[in-house]
């Protein structure tokens, strides 16, 4: 699929599949080099984080375990409304795992910096935190993310996991929404 077979409702593609590619490539690297010989828990963030626990998780060179927890902020609008909550929990026991938490993106960063204090309150030995965007000028809550995927401007954006209105999440590059898409 490319931008043509969408047609008039994106605006720009961010990133290429090429681009995406190169980064799991890297970090999948750093991941199996740093939990080498360790046991790794992937916490992937539904739905957003489909593609990219995917996409990585078959790069590792490295046996894992992956659980799922759902989690909204979003609902249907391009604005966090700073309320987290859990629509599904981990069935994992976390005491003295090492967990890395895979997401699409770091956007105000109040997802993951309440899913960070949620998840090392179970009694982890580690927990980090895997995402392939971030945008640095929206934050609002400081995030320490160990693998980053690419920094991109303060846009919402589609595609690869994201969506609008639970549209364009198989695009396999991200791309920015036209504004006539959501009334901009
Ligand atoms: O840094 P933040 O401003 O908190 O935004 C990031 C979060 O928002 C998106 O999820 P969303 O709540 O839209 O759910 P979804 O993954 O099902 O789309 C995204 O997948 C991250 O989890
Ligand atoms: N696009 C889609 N979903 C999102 C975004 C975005 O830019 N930021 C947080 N969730
Ligand atoms: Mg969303």
């Amino acid at each position: 699929m490319d931008q043509s077979d969408v047609g008039p409702d994106l605006a720009e593609v961010l990133l290429t599949e090429e681009q995406l590619t190169k980064k799991l490539d890297e970090m999948a690297a750093q991941i199996d080099a740093d939990y080498a010989g360790k046991d790794l828990l992937l916490v992937g963030v539904l739905k957003g984080a489909v593609m990219v626990m995917a996409d990585l998780s078959r790069r590792l060179h490295h046996p894992v375990q992956m659980d799922w927890m759902a989690v909204s902020s979003y609902g249907s609008g391009t604005k966090s409304s700073g309320v987290v909550r859990i629509l599904m929990d981990l069935r994992s026991d976390l005491t003295g795992r090492n967990v890395l938490i895979v997401e699409d993106i770091i956007d105000s960063g109040l997802t993951l910096s309440w899913l960070v204090s949620n998840l090392r309150s179970r009694g982890p030995e580690s927990v980090e935190i895997a995402s392939m965007l971030r945008k640095p000028d929206a934050a609002q809550a400081d995030v320490d993310v160990k693998y980053l995927g690419y920094d991109i401007p303060n846009e919402f954006v589609v595609g690869y996991g994201l969506d609008y209105a639970e549209n364009y999440r198989n695009l396999p590059f991200v791309a920015t929404l036209a504004p006539h898409v959501y009334g901009g």
